[in-house]
């Protein structure tokens, strides 16, 4: 039977099936291949073992590291870390503690890897494709780019994979996302992804793992796919996935925790194996032309709230509009374009890694940031900070007046103590718009490196075709 890439995946892993007998039938009983670790989610996993005086089952298995609570300015004179909290403090120096007691490698602070765990796993090569990964985070879905099966859990759920190295699991539907065509100067994966959430909603994906096929996605690098399926969480969708291909090999090939000599060639010819067969079926289906996705921003206080950044803020009159209109202090019917920006935070694990500095970079060469804007370029991993510097590029940033700081989460949530001020416009290349997220009554508004560093320059939301030396090709 002509199976999808998801099908394939879940089969592949299912341990026990999903019992119907019963009426509400018992969840499946699935193997988890890669469990991601960080501060945030793992203290009441650790605590939960501890109590039930169990072990990890395979601590091989984790991949762990610090990410959210870390403080991005290095540490002073006498070697202390700036921690904003004594908790965000604390939250490191727990997970320290609980992978010497349970063996587990942590790619702490002396680590070349570490960074945020969406960032550094595909760095390490320990995302493949084919693999079942969990994460206690929403954002895991990031690494379906490869096509694996990729996906955020609960603290309890984190708690039951450290110990059994299974999930329980209800099986998901599947939605094909198919996008055709070439994409237009100035137009990138973020801008795909907003344009896609702006089409369907929060809620176009609730419940389904999502495929995202077709010419466009094809033609995209890995950095872009993981962009992609980066940001599946916020149309509700539980997993986003794009199958493996020659350009997912390469990206792997050599990486320090990919498979090896003759094991290398084995993972390739399995891994060929996984694209969707010709006629398997999505339970629903979704069409999308390359060419009608412009540079998109938000403009209100969900992801799904996204326009075209030539168009007009939408003229709605529900309660969420107006709601949104009022925290974001916008009008309806007016532009986003030409609002006053007071901060451009460049990071994130849905764009924090070398090809999004380098768009960045490409608009800030030899130009100055706005007076009256503070820019902040926050790479995903220590070694994407290597490689940035290796070709010069925060030396790009620093002479425009952006700060360059270490790597982490950073001002995408501002558990660190990165936030932007009440009532601050803030663009931002990461995944979340929600009230407060960057800060209390911080405003923001997603866009893509390119959007960012255009707008860092005329210190307000701005075009990235204006700064494109190509025709501009649509742009009216
Ligand atoms: C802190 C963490 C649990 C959270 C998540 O689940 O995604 C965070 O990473 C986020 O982006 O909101
Ligand atoms: S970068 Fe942002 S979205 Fe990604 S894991 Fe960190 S807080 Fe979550």
């Amino acid at each position: 039977m002509a199976k999808t890439l998801f099908e394939k995946i879940w089969d592949a892993h299912v341990v026990k099936p999903e019992s119907t007998a019963d009426g509400d039938g018992a969840p499946a009983i699935i193997y988890i291949d890669l469990h991601l670790v960080h501060e945030v989610t793992s203290p009441q996993a650790f605590s939960e073992l501890e109590r039930r005086g169990l072990k990890v089952r395979c601590p091989e298995r984790c991949l762990v590291t610090i990410d959210h609570s870390t403080p991005t300015l290095p540490p002073d004179a006498n070697g202390e870390r700036p921690y904003v909290t004594e908790q965000a403090h604390q939250q490191v120096e727990t997970l320290y503690r609980n992978c010497e007691k349970y063996g587990l490698k942590l790619h702490g602070w002396d680590s070349p890897h570490r960074g945020i765990v969406h960032v550094m796993g595909p760095e390490m090569g320990a995302t493949q494709p084919g693999m079942t990964i969990v994460c206690g985070d929403s954002h895991t879905a990031t690494h379906g780019a490869f096509g694996a099966l990729a996906f955020g859990i609960g603290t309890t759920e984190v708690g039951h994979v450290m110990a059994t190295q299974c999930l329980l699991q209800r099986k998901p539907n599947t939605l094909g996302i198919r996008v055709d065509g070439e994409l237009r100067p100035g137009v990138t994966a973020k801008d795909v992804i907003l344009h896609i959430i702006g089409e369907i909603g929060v809620g176009g994906g609730t419940g389904s793992v999502i495929e995202y096929h077709g010419s466009t996605i094809r033609a995209l690098d890995m950095e872009g796919r993981m962009t992609l399926c980066n940001m599946s969480i916020e149309c509700g969708a539980r997993a986003g996935m794009v199958a493996p291909d020659e350009t997912t090999f390469e990206y792997l090939k050599g990486r320090p925790m990919a498979p090896q000599g003759e094991d290398w060639d084995r993972a390739v010819e399995a891994w060929k194996a996984l694209p969707t067969d010709e006629g398997a079926r999505f339970d629903r289906e979704v069409v999308i032309d390359a060419a009608d996705i412009q540079p998109s921003v938000t403009w209100g206080t969900n992801p799904g709230m996204v326009i075209d950044i030539r168009s007009a803020v939408p003229q709605r009159d529900d309660a969420a509009a107006r709601e949104a209109f009022d925290y974001m202090q916008l009008r309806p019917g007016h532009p986003l374009a030409g609002e006053h920006v007071d901060v451009v935070f460049i990071g994130s694990c849905t764009n924090s890694r070398l090809s999004d500095l380098r768009a960045a970079a490409s608009i800030l060469r030899d130009r100055q940031i706005a007076e009256g804007t503070r820019v902040l370029i926050v790479p995903g991993s220590e070694a994407t900070k290597q490689a940035a510097e290796a070709e010069g590029l925060h030396e790009v940033f620093l002479a425009a007046g952006a700060e360059w700081r270490e790597a982490g989460c950073s001002m995408c949530i501002g558990m660190n103590g990165d936030i932007a001020q009440e009532g601050e416009l803030v663009v931002s290349t990461s995944n979340r718009n929600f009230k407060g997220r960057q800060g209390r009554g911080a405003r923001t508004v997603l866009a893509s490196p390119l959007t960012a560093a255009a707008s860092a320059v005329t210190g307000k939301v701005t075009d990235p075709r204006e700064f494109l030396t190509e025709p501009m090709e649509g742009a009216a």
